[in-house]
């Protein structure tokens, strides 16, 4: 006989999306029970954004290393233990790990039920030995890697990224498929931390990205000494004794890669199935749960929020949608989405970022009728006093000076595009940011600089010298 539970939300799913709805919602007074069937904290805890940032600061602590006679200090042969930079990988997990466990959840108030959340009916879910009837339900369940169909694939091993972050010993020549994210995030860490890499792109990499900027970390990667192959077809994997054969098309040409480990990083896929929710009645496609732009599903008391849904899969995505969802479900407002102003980091040296329009998306929408800025690091003088001047910043906006998007690659991209996250969410103009006072030197007058160089042509123009030339002759 199973046990029932009544409650006012039912969240399945404890990762970044599930956990903000729980964590929301019972400090808010509402009934919660939170059903999770493997780690809490999801993937962005255990398998994702935390492990993949922690190698990567590791990864640049060698680099840093080995790059730093250009300061005048010697540093010596400079030696990895891969195994211990895993530590480091698995001390920051656990560091904050607590924040994310049943105790704090339980402690809040939530009832935390660790078992496979499975919808028997439109208002029930069954997990474990517990039947969950609730007034609303949140589906966060995520996504997982996308294992592509490549012949051969079944006969060697592989990582995705549920593993990598388990291996101890640096691979000896790393593979991997897919140039997204977490192929280059991987490759440089992998790289820097003493392995031969090689990557294999079957388009361009990151093509969700600005070309522009994409051709900075292209340029990058290649003096890295990383391997790369865009526009690459994988046509086959075998094993060879312990090492992994790759047969590869790449200009015409068939090319094998022999490598000691392969990683796959091309993709995801939605974590719909054995969810019950055909029992629910939820439509779902291949790419994820249908949602309103309330994030209801076609159970409009079933919400579905991350990367399950489908659309940008961000770990701040998540905890947005969560927002949106704790409006609707506990306060009956009808808040919808505005994915308007969503920034994104590739957290490549250097690193890319992106917040609104890219100049192909404005162009696309409003043709010629828009403006478009840019300024280098080179022209950063804290850039410079780093010796770190790779990179730009672009900036797009309407010819009234509405901004409509920002891109920067280059150091520290991802701490910078927050001015302009906050610019475009509150529909500012380039006005604004070219009359803030940033601090000198600091890497943030690159957004000044850029958004005064929306009003160079007028400001200093022969319209403007004659204005002025006529009111200093007034006295
Ligand atoms: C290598 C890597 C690096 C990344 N780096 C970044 C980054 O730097 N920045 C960023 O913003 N994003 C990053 N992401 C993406 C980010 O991790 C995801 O967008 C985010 O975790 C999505 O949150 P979510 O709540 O939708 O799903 P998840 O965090 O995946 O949580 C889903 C949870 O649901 C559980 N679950 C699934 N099915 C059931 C079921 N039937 N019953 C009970 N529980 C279930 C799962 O076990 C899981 O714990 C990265 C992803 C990867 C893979
Ligand atoms: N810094 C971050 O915020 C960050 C970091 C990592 C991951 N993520 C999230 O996780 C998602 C998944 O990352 P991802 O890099 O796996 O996916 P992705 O979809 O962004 O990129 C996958 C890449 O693999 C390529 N590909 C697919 N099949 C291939 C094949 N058979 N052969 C060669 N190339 C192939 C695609 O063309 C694409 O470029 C990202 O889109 C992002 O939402 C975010």
């Amino acid at each position: 006989m199973n046990k029932v539970i009544k409650t006012d939300i039912c969240v399945i799913g404890a990762g970044s999306g599930g956990l903000s709805v729980a964590a929301g919602a019972v400090q808010m007074g509402a009934d919660v029970v939170l059903v999770e069937k493997a780690k809490m904290g999801g993937d962005c805890l255990n398998t994702g954004c935390v492990p993949s940032k922690a190698l990567l600061a590791a990864a640049h602590a060698v680099q840093n290393a080995r790059t730093a006679s250009r300061f005048g200090v010697t540093t010596g042969q400079v030696e990895v233990n891969f195994a211990k930079a895993m530590d480091h990988v698995h001390s920051v997990i656990s560091g904050i790990a607590p924040h994310d466990s049943v105790e704090r959840f339980e402690d809040l108030g939530c009832t935390v039920i660790q078992a496979e959340g499975r919808f028997i009916a439109p208002d029930t879910l069954i997990a474990g030995d517990t039947e969950i009837r609730a007034k609303r339900f949140v589906i966060a369940t995520g996504s997982r890697a996308a294992v592509p169909p490549i012949p051969g694939l079944d006969s060697v091993s592989y990582f995705t990224n549920e593993n990598i972050f388990e291996n101890r010993v640096c691979p000896e020549h790393l593979i991997i498929v897919g140039g997204g994210p977490i192929g280059l995030e991987m490759a440089q860490a992998h790289q820097q931390l003493g392995a031969k890499v090689t990557v294999i792109e079957m388009m361009t990499i990151l093509p969700k990205d600005d070309p522009d900027m994409v051709e900075v970390v292209r340029d990058a990667i290649k003096a890295s000494d990383i391997t790369l192959y865009e526009g690459a077809k994988t046509k086959e994997v075998k094993s060879s004794g312990d090492k992994v054969r790759v047969i590869i098309e790449h200009d015409g040409i068939e090319i094998t890669l022999e490598g000691s480990h392969l990683l796959l990083a091309t993709g995801r896929r939605p974590n719909v199935e054995n969810l019950g929710l055909e029992q629910a009645g939820i439509a779902f496609e291949r790419t994820g749960i249908s949602v309103d732009a309330r994030l209801r599903t076609s159970n409009r008391k079933i919400f579905a929020i991350g990367d399950v849904t489908g659309g940008l899969q961000f770990t701040h995505m998540a905890g947005y949608d969560a927002g949106i969802v704790i409006r609707n479900a506990l306060f009956k407002l009808p808040a919808k989405v505005n994915y308007s102003a969503v920034p994104w980091v590739t957290y490549t040296h250097p690193e890319v970022a992106q917040v609104g329009m890219t100049e192909a998306t404005a162009r696309a929408r409003y043709g010629d009728n828009i403006r478009v800025v840019k300024w280098d690091y080179a022209e950063n003088d804290r850039a410079r006093a780093e010796d770190d001047t790779t990179g730009f910043i672009k900036v797009i906006t309407s010819s009234k000076g509405h901004i409509l998007g920002a891109g920067i690659v280059g150091r520290q991209a991802g701490e910078l595009i927050g001015v302009w996250s906050l610019a475009i969410s509150r529909k500012m103009k380039i006005g604004a940011i070219a009359g803030m006072i940033t601090p000198y030197p600091t890497l943030g007058e690159l957004s000044k600089r850029v958004a005064g160089a929306w009003y160079t042509p007028s400001l200093f123009s022969e319209k403007t010298r004659k204005i002025v030339r006529f009111l200093l002759k007034l006295g």
